[in-house]
């Protein structure tokens, strides 16, 4: 992916041919989404990947689809399928003790797996707290935990995390800012910790603009991303591939001075404004709020959904 005369313009991948042959890969969430555009180019770029996730029938659905992807490019995928939920310590461990046995090593662990709900803070009950936090921040730390002390202890690697645009905070999705800005404070301390085991740690922090079915699905509207673009200083949401670039640099030889860092990519939305939500006139904290945004001028009658 790369910009032409400012639109995005879809490539396989910006990076040379063969520069992951050998190597090996999870990517958490690998089968949907962001984490489908990071698997793809890694194939694309000769790595071997395996993909991680809760649900079996999306894991093998994702799987079928990257690979008539990939035999349309002329190569052949080295590509597999293992489920884990990272909230259950044990099927991390055993994630990443089978990826070590089937493959030999493991080189790269994308932590890209995560999600969250919208909700006003006031009303996030305990359990959906937890669900939150426990498989952005809790999840992000097992896997870290288990490929370091299972394999790159030993061997070096290089793991790239998952935070998003809480910089400002993260308003009616404060269980996730809060979860992933943990994310990006773990990821220096990791930086500095594992340094010495030459195991590089950094993060991505896309903004909140990365349309993808199932992402979209999650939130019950398909035209949810496209609302976030009028507050995008570049003027459009961002793409699977811009993210995907990012990670594969960072887990590049091109990175190999980075670490403890976390790279927006977000158009310069975070420096703008806070990501998609702003409060209604009349609102309360007790109250469900509105998407804010052109989509709501852009469909006048009916359409100004309460979240
Ligand atoms: C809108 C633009 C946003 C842009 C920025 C961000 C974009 C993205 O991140 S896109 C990625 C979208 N994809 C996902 O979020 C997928 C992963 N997410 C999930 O699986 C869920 O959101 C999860 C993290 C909450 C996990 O759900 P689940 O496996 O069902 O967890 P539990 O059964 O253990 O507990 C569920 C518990 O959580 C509360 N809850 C869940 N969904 C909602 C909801 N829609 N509204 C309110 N509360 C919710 C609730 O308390 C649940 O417990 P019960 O009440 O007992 O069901
Ligand atoms: N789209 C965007 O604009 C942004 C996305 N992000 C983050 O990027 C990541 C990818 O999101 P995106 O591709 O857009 O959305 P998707 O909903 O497509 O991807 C979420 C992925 O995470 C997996 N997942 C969720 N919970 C778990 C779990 N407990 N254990 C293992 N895997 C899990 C899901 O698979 P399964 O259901 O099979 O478990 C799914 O493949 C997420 O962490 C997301 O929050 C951050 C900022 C912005």
């Amino acid at each position: 992916m790369s910009l032409h005369h400012g639109k995005p313009l879809c490539v396989s991948s910006i990076f040379r041919p063969g520069l992951y042959d050998g190597q090996v890969a999870i990517v958490t969430g690998g089968a949907t989404g962001i984490g489908k555009g990071i698997t793809k180019e890694l194939l694309f770029l000769g790595c071997t990947v395996v993909i991680a996730s809760r649900k079996a029938d999306r894991l093998a659905d994702g799987a079928e689809e990257i690979r008539n992807w990939l035999q349309n490019t002329g190569r052949q995928a080295s590509l597999h399928v293992l489920q884990c939920n990272v909230r259950k310590e044990d099927e991390v461990k055993n994630l990443i003790s089978t990826t070590v046995r089937m493959f030999g090593k493991l080189d790269f662990l994308v932590n890209n797996g995560g999600g969250q709900f919208l909700s006003s803070t006031a009303d996030i009950r305990l359990k959906g707290w937890n669900a939150v936090v426990e498989t952005n921040l809790t999840g992000t730390f097992l896997l870290c935990r288990e490929a370091y002390n299972q394999w790159m202890k030993d061997h070096g690697g290089v793991i790239v995390n998952m935070a998003m645009d809480m910089w400002k905070g993260y308003p009616f999705m404060g269980h996730s800012g809060a979860a992933r800005a943990g994310v990006v404070n773990l990821t220096k301390t990791l930086g500095v910790e594992w340094a010495q085991s030459n195991v590089r740690v950094n993060a991505v922090a896309p903004g909140s603009s990365i349309a993808s079915p199932t992402a979209a699905a999650n939130y019950g509207n398909a035209n949810i991303f496209d609302a976030a673009a009028v507050n995008i200083p570049l003027k459009r949401t961002g793409t699977v591939e811009e993210v995907s670039s990012a990670v594969c640099f960072l887990l590049s030889p091109g990175a190999a001075f980075i670490t403890g860092e976390t790279i927006r990519i977000d158009g310069g939305q975070s420096f703008y404004i806070t990501p998609n939500f702003r409060l209604s006139e009349d609102s309360k904290p007790s109250d469900v709020y509105r998407w804010q945004s052109q989509f709501d001028s852009d469909h006048p009658t009916g359409t100004k959904s309460k979240l």
